[in-house]
Order: C-alpha cells, then structure tokens, then sequence
C-alpha cells in the first residue's frame, strides 16, 4: 500500500465505488453486454486456461442454513473471471459506468472541487473492479489522475489491459491492495457507493435463476438468506457450464447490510463527517425483467469528508446543510395552502430532502431523566446517559448539555440567551404547566434566540442556496410558515397568552409583543417535528420522541393517513425525508404526521388532525373509510 500512496499522496476524490467490493453482490445482466466488447472477450480467452480458483464443496445438496458453510476468507477467492460472467457483468455497459460517473460528478461538493482545483485532482478508486469508473473518468477528464486499488489479481489485469486499449494508461494505475488499511486524506471527498441495507433487508428475493448467454452458456442458481438479527444477507450461488464440465462454482457467502444510519455511525467513528447536504443519491442501473438483481437493486452514494477546520461559531451557516433533491418543488392547493410536489420520476428509497432545524429541544422522557440532546444547534447528538458531556456552568436546567467544550462554545451566545431563563423559569414551568408546555415554550424561545443571533450577525447570511428558488432560510422561513391562526379554539388561545404574559416576559433581551409571541407558538404547534427513534410514516410503531424542533423546510410537507415518504432525524438532529414508494412526476410528496400504528380508528385520526392541524383529510384511505362507513 506503499506505493498506492506514493503514487497518489492525499487524493482528493476517494470513491469507493463498490465498498467493499465483497460487500456488493452485482446482478446480471444480459451476456449480449459482455459480447459487445471485444476487448474484455479476448482477456477472457486469454485467461481461459486458467482453473476457477473457487473451492466445490463436493456434492453439498440443499442444506438447512447458509451461513454455517461461508468460509471465512470467502473473498479473496471470488473475484475471478466468473464474476464478471455472474455479477460483475450486470453494470458491463459503458452507458452505465457513464451515468454512474455522471452522478458522481453531480455531487455539489465533488463539482465545487473540480471548479476550485480544475482537473488536476486526484481520485483513488478504492475496490476498483475491472477499472471501469477509474478509465471512464481518466478518459472524460484527460488531466485527472487515478488510482485503482482492488485485491483481486485478476480484475486488475483486466483493468491494465483496458486501459492500455482505451488509451487512459497515461493517468491510470491501478494496484493491488486491501482497502481497509488505506488512509484516509484530509481536505478529500470521500464517496461511498454501496447496497442500501434497509432496502435490501425487506425486498430481497430467496431464490433467483438466471440464464447467462454470452461466452460460455451458464446458468447461475441462487439462494439467499437474512441472518436472524439481519444485519447480513448470505447467497449461495451454483455456477453450472451447459457446455462444459458442468458445475464451475458454488460458492458461499455473505454481505453486511448497512443501512443509512449505520453507515454514517461508522463514518463518524472513523473520523470523516457525512455531508448531508451533498445527500444520499439512490443509483438504480439498468435492468430488465429477466434479470436477477440481487443486491445491486438498490444503491446509495454516502459523501463524507474529514473535517477540515471549524469555522468560527458566529459564522455557522446551518442552512448549509440542507439538502433538496433536483425534483423537487414547491406547489399551492386552494385547501391544503403550500405543497411540495416532484417535477420528475423519484424511485423509492431516495432521500428527497434534508432539513436543518431552526430551533430543537430535548423532550425529556421521564424514565431516563439523564438524556438529553446536545444544546448546540450544529451538533444535536443524543446524549443517552452515561454518555460523557459537559453541564451548563450556570447549573440552569438538567436538560442542558454539550458533548463536549467546542459545542458548549459554539453555542455559547444562543444558550447566553435563554440560560437566565431556563434557570428562573424552568422547573417551575414543567411543574405547573407540565413537559409539553415547558418544551413548547422553551421551543419558542429557541426560536427568538436564532433571530436575535441573526439580527445581530447579518454577516451570517452568505451566498444564496439553489434551494431558496423554492424555500426561504433563517428567521424569514419562520415567519413564513402557516399558524392556523383564526383556526384555534379561543380557549386554547387564552391559554397560550397567559403562559406568554406569564413565562416569558422574564427574557430580558426578548423584544417581541404578546401577540407577537402567541402568533409564534400557533406556528410551533402547526409545524413542529417530534424526534423519534424509529422512522415515522411507516406501520411501525415510532417510538417514544426524545426532541423536538421547527425545521422550515420540512414543513411545507402535508399529511395523508397513506403518505409517500417517511421521515426520522439524522445523528445530527437533521429531518430526513425519503420516499416509501417510487413518485411520479407532478405528484404531491405526504408524510404522515400521525404514528400510524396507534390511529388505525378512523374517527380518533380525523379528530386529531382537525384539532391539531384544522384539516379534514381527504386522502384515499380516509375517503375510502368514509365510504364504507355509510
Ligand atoms: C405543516 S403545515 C403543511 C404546509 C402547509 N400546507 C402550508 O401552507 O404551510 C400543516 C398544515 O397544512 C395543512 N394541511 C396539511 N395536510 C393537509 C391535508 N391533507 N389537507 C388539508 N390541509 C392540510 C393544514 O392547514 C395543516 O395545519
């Protein structure tokens, strides 16, 4: 590996294309892409003589669990010219390796390094395969330098062999290596694409059979099965040569799942943070009907980056992070006020948007009363207890905490803010009011805290986002946002006012009138997000919250009892919509905004939405319900 880094010191794009490669099980495609490139036809006669390197487990017929017969090293040896006829060969087409690149390139952060550093970049494909994004890219930008690192003997020579061919052997290498002892560079941009665990995890199928016509006439059998705590997916594949001495493979194996958050755990613990706002771009290549996909159906780019060096607290942009997907748009309906729709087709499983919070607050569960969410608005991590942290040396309130002395720091002038506050009125406030009231009013108070901030440092307003086409950032997009107001009951009115009278004229610096404020918490409660541990909109139960927050852009979403996304924070209190189902283009985007799993009774589920969101929902199910109800 001391080479690799020799030749390729600090690279700047390190993609892994196929992390790790054992990790990915390609589909298949039609052997006709295979015959369509001479080049790879020749190599394969070429290597022809050699004997498949894979072990047959003699006459193992069906066996009760796949999982006992996976050798440990499995790996090193399945990488060979079969592969490319069974797995490898499904993404054997250039108009794939060039939509792929494409995407790629597309990530905002990948282009804003390709603007600033032109193409003398450097890339270092790591799990490189037969090399086809490495000479795809080294072709499309002639002064690029890549490295290609795989530990297969074999894809390798491919890949030298193709270069040569295709004229890119002056700024390709391509070596041997084990990615997992590869370093990490700063400043770089790491991309990940890999199998989207969770995805995979519910819609793999337990058999596939898949005839393969090109070179040699094959037929691969497939079985697959989900480990009991289903965090790997083992396959057996059966490689039998109609022409030929029949059976050339069986081979066992396994490949972790990894869903989206787990992925960012481990990206974190090795030191890169991910880049919400560049997002998790789904990659779903080519296929037809007859084509056993396996784990190649559904693929994610992560982009992650060491941290270079923090800026200055009162320079946080936290707007920075939000992420919107190029479909996705803003509409109006006469009813439901503001929408978002998708201008294109959006497949299922992508992330359609990424919002950041204006204000978050811990919502304390009783039963756990040491955890708590860091008070840093850029931070938001969940501090369960035991977790180390740092108090507030004002003792204001137990439900504040940092992790550490760079989030209390950077948080010092919002918590400056509320900290007299929290101290004189907190307890007080729970005790009387209870935790619902004392976490919404703490929540406005938030609020008001991000726009003295703002008002104070107007320089914190850099360079318009692509996104405020559609959405507004700051104290403008709260404003913004719908109260309902003229909607709720005079009671509760009434009761909002005397806690405004009450509670929160102790803040010195808070400038804002009674109605002011009673117009802010009407927004709160129109527009706030609970913090669940497990994704909501879906059929399972989502948990107890452990926070709350306004995230503005996230809350031009509407309801329906049926929605087409789900949503759930991030390890960074960031609101993470994805799409359950593929949209078409024009179609409005639901969430949910009921735990679905505790309101399957028609009639409570009306109420609530009437009470809390002043709508009555007309979506298919509740129509549906209606109807049948008559
Ligand atoms: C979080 S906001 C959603 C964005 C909102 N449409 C707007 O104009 O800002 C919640 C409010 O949207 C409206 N809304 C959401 N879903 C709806 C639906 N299915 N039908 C009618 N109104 C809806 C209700 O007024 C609800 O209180």
């Amino acid at each position: 590996m001391q080479d690799c880094a020799e030749v390729n010191r600090d690279p700047e794009i390190c993609a892994q294309a196929h992390l790790p490669a054992e990790e990915l099980t390609p589909s298949r495609t039609k052997g006709a892409s295979v015959n369509a490139e001479p080049l790879f036809n020749a190599f394969l006669r070429s290597q022809r003589h050699r004997k498949p390197e894979m072990a047959i487990t003699p006459a193992l017929g069906r066996v009760a669990s796949l999982f006992p017969h996976i050798e440990k090293d499995w790996w090193k040896k399945a990488y060979n010219e079969l592969y490319l006829y069974t797995d490898g060969d499904c993404v054997e087409v250039p108009a794939i390796t060039e939509a792929e690149c494409t995407k790629l390139l597309e990530i905002p952060s990948v282009q804003q390094l390709l603007q600033t550093k032109g193409s003398r970049v450097k890339v270092l494909d790591l799990c490189c395969d037969q090399g086809r994004h490495s000479i795809h890219l080294a072709k499309r930008f002639p002064d690029l330098k890549v490295l290609g690192v795989d530990q297969s003997t074999y894809l390798l020579g491919l890949a030298k062999h193709r270069a040569l061919a295709e004229n890119a052997q002056n700024n390709t290498d391509f070596r041997e290596g084990d990615l997992r002892q590869i370093p990490t560079a700063d400043g770089g941009i790491f991309v990940i694409d890999c199998v989207d665990g969770s995805w995979i995890r519910s819609n793999f199928s337990k058999s596939g059979w898949e005839w393969l016509e090109g070179e040699k006439k094959l037929l691969a059998c497939r079985e697959r099965e989900l480990s009991p705590d289903q965090t790997q997916l083992a396959s057996r594949e059966i490689v039998i040569d109609l022409d030929g001495p029949s059976i050339q493979q069986d081979l066992f194996y396994s490949v972790r799942l990894y869903d989206l958050e787990e992925m960012d755990g481990l990206l974190q613990n090795s030191g890169l943070r991910v880049r919400t706002e560049d997002g998790m771009q789904l990659i779903t290549p080519q296929r037809d009907g007859t084509v056993d996909m396996g784990m190649m159906e559904r693929r994610q780019f992560v982009v992650a980056q060491k941290p270079i060096d923090d800026p200055p607290p009162e320079t946080i942009d936290h707007d920075a992070r939000v992420y919107v997907h190029p479909s996705l748009e803003l509409g109006v309906d006469e009813h439901k006020g503001k929408l978002i729709k998708v201008s294109s087709f959006v497949p299922a499983g992508t992330k359609i948007l990424a919002d950041t919070p204006y204000g978050v607050v811990p919502s304390l569960d009783p039963s756990q009363p040491d955890t708590t969410l860091c008070s840093n608005l850029g931070c938001n991590r969940l501090l369960s207890s035991g977790t180390e942290s740092v108090r507030c040396s004002e003792k204001c309130i137990r439900d504040v905490a940092w992790c550490n002395d760079d989030c209390r720091v950077a948080d010092q002038d919002r918590h400056g803010f509320e900290c007299d506050w929290l101290k004189s009125q907190g307890e007080k406030i729970r005790e009387k009011e209870g935790q619902y009231d004392f976490a919404m009013l703490w929540l406005v108070v938030r609020l008001v805290a991000g726009k003295h901030l703002q008002m104070q440092n107007p320089h914190n307003a850099p360079k318009p986002y692509a996104w405020e086409v559609w959405f507004k950032r700051g104290w403008e997009s709260i404003e913004s946002l719908t109260g309902n107001l003229g909607k709720w009951p005079e009671t509760k009115m009434q009761h909002w006012k005397r806690q405004v009278e009450e509670y929160l004229s102790h803040i010195n610096r808070l400038t804002a009138s009674v109605d002011e404020l009673v117009g802010l918490i009407c927004r709160e409660e129109s527009n706030s997000f609970g913090l669940y541990p497990r994704k909501t909109g879906s059929l399972e139960n989502r948990g107890t919250d452990y926070g709350m927050g306004v995230y503005p852009r996230a809350s031009l979403v509407n309801h329906s009892c049926d929605p087409n996304l789900y949503w759930g924070p991030d390890s960074q209190g960031n609101l993470v919509l994805t799409t359950s189902r593929d949209l078409t283009a024009g179609e409005e985007c639901f969430i949910c905004y009921l735990d679905i799993s505790e309101y399957g009774d028609p009639t409570k589920r009306q109420r609530v939405l009437r009470e809390g969101f002043h709508f009555s929902c007309a979506c298919e199910i509740c129509v549906l319900e209606q109807a049948n109800a008559l």
